[in-house]
């Protein structure tokens, strides 16, 4: 899969630590930053983690901010995107299962290194499942997005 990650800077220290695991489970990783502690604003990483993802230049998106809320709400802004806070592993797998997710956001003040890898093998792990009643109110959340202004 590829992946596309960012983070501001509360989220840089964590982001670090995990892009080495998700290389290792064998995914393309695009870091769209932070690179540094230096002050971001988590919406414009968010913008570029959910351009890459409309450009359908990487499949999902991963976000670490302090606590993951600010990256999920701007995530969530944009059309297409369906992203949510999961900071325990069943929501992580779940999300993607039955709500179609494609923006995990984790909150590095929140879990910790290991906690957060089990939460990216889990998220990177699911698949959106087939069964006719997730599939029905996805499209729903699609018909919403569609009617946004
Ligand atoms: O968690 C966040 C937003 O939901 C951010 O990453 C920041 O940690 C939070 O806004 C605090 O900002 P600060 O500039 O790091 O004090």
């Amino acid at each position: 899969m590829r992946l596309v990650i960012g983070s501001d800077h509360a989220g840089f220290p964590l982001k670090a630590l995990v892009m080495e695991h998700v290389r290792a489970l064998g995914h393309e990783v695009t870091d769209v930053g932070s690179y540094d502690e230096q002050p971001v604003d988590f919406p414009d990483i968010a913008r570029q983690v959910t351009d890459a993802i409309a450009n359908k230049e990487a499949d999902r998106g991963l976000m670490v901010c302090g606590t993951g809320v600010g990256a999920s709400i701007a995530a969530n802004k944009v059309r297409g995107i369906r992203a949510a806070v999961c900071h325990d592993v069943h929501s992580a797998h779940q999300a993607v299962e039955h709500d179609d997710v494609n923006v995990m956001c984790i909150g590095a003040q929140i879990v910790g290194a290991w906690l957060a890898k089990d939460l990216i093998s889990a998220y990177l792990r699911a698949e959106f499942s087939a069964d006719e009643d997730f599939r029905r109110r996805v499209e729903k959340l699609h018909q919403m997005d569609r009617e946004r202004n």
